[in-house]
């Protein structure tokens, strides 16, 4: 028997074509099917990354074809420039100095996804603009949240057209859960947890004896560190993510109110030293301290993680010395683990939420999930078959 069906295109335009954003155009590729099913297409009519941007030549009627998303995410993965994608498929390409204009020209003719999986501060710009024009937006990008807090309330003026699950804890429910526990008027006293993929796994590396210098290049290797690994270790991506966390709980706090250790002196920072400089040569003159402190927290029975703690207002982050046996302790590579304490999950007993914090799949999971979480922003545009 014929089921006809009514569909919805959602139209899809990516910043950032990096580990993240090609494994999200792997995903929507893989999921042709089952997104069908589930009367939903994901047309992509744009990609970017810091230099090109890549369009349809008419937004309205023609998206890349499977065989474009493939080839850019091959040529990407080449680390060759988007433009050598012209000539396999229906897209233009224009310089990144074009960007805003033309986001800003399509979202006045058609209402779009625009998703975020760069690492940069300056997208905040043309997603608020785009948000305005009545677009919607995904995050896996975290600094478009933690910039001032007038930028954070002007774009969440449109709350219903704005998804950012994998801004924290990756593709784990964590801000689908505390959205809930919010809006049910159910009082969060605090949340506690390992929010970093990179230090988890770095911390319970390091406690089986390996070098701090090499669990931190096998954490870049496997996709888990920022661009520059130093945003990780100093603390700052797990600030972020604490920030982002405070702020949905209502507190006006900016990043300069959050006490953070960093793991690197500041002399190794990026604005001293290169990123090939500090891996190669600074990295390794850290592996001594990190091993004394392992041993020493070991001696008591217990070992090292990074922890955010959020609590009476404040955010506080930092290693922290945990019984081998708590939550924490138990933790093994990049997994996360969330604690959230409210007025139905009273300590001893709170909801507790874990699993794989980092890594390009479970990240791209998580902002194709909010994708379609958005679905009903788009209205029905033909019946299928
Ligand atoms: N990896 C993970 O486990 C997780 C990552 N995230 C977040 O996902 C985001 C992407 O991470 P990842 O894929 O690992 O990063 P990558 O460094 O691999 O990729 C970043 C991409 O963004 C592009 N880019 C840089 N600046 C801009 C800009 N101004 N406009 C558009 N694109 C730009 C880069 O372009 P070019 O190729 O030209 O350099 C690159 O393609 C980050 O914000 C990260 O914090 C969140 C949760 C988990
Ligand atoms: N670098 C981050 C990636 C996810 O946000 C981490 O290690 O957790």
């Amino acid at each position: 028997m014929e089921r006809h069906r009514e569909m919805k295109n959602i139209p899809i335009i990516l910043m950032g074509c990096g580990g993240v954003g090609r494994q999200l155009l792997q995903h929507i590729v893989h999921c042709r099917t089952l997104h069908a099913n589930m009367g939903i297409h994901l047309r992509v009519v744009g990609v970017c990354d810091s230099k090109t941007v890549l369009v349809t030549p008419d937004v309205l009627s023609t998206e890349f074809d499977d065989a474009l998303l493939i080839n850019i995410c091959k040529t990407k993965s080449d680390r060759l420039s988007l433009e050598k994608c012209v000539n396999s498929g229906k897209c233009e390409a224009s310089p990144y100095s074009e960007f805003r204009r033309k986001l800003t020209d399509i979202a006045a003719r058609l209402g779009f996804v625009l998703v975020d999986c760069s690492a940069s501060s300056e997208t905040i710009e043309v997603i608020t603009q785009t948000v305005k024009l009545g677009c919607c937006t995904v995050l896996a990008n975290k600094k478009p949240l933690t910039g001032p807090m007038e930028e954070f309330d002007q774009l969440f003026l449109q709350t219903r057209r704005i998804r950012h699950e994998s801004t924290v804890g990756a593709g784990l429910p964590v801000i689908a859960s505390l959205n809930r526990i919010i809006s049910s008027g159910d009082e969060v006293t605090s949340i506690v947890g390992s929010l970093s993929g990179t230090l988890g796994y770095v911390m319970s590396e390091v406690e089986n004896g390996k070098p701090f210098s090499e669990v931190v290049k096998a954490a870049k290797d496997l996709g888990y560190t920022e661009p520059d690994p130093r945003d990780d270790l100093s603390g700052m991506d797990v600030a972020r993510k604490g920030l982002i966390l405070a702020r949905l709980l209502g507190q006006r706090i900016d990043m300069n109110t959050i006490k953070i250790e960093s793991l690197y002196p500041d002399k190794m920072g990026p604005g001293t030293m290169t990123l090939e400089d500090f891996l190669a040569n600074g990295l390794p003159l850290l592996d001594n301290d990190i091993k004394e402190r392992v041993k020493k927290a070991s001696s008591d029975g217990k070992v090292l993680r990074y922890v955010c703690i959020l609590q009476n207002s404040t955010c506080v982050i930092g290693i922290h010395e945990v019984p081998k046996d708590s939550a924490l302790g138990r933790l093994k590579g990049s997994d996360n683990v969330v604690e959230i304490c409210s007025r139905c999950y009273e300590p001893p007993n709170p909801l507790v939420i874990q699993g794989a914090g980092a890594g390009n799949d479970t990240t791209a999971a998580g902002v194709l999930a909010d994708i379609i979480d958005l679905q009903d922003q788009f209205p029905f545009t033909n019946t299928g078959k």
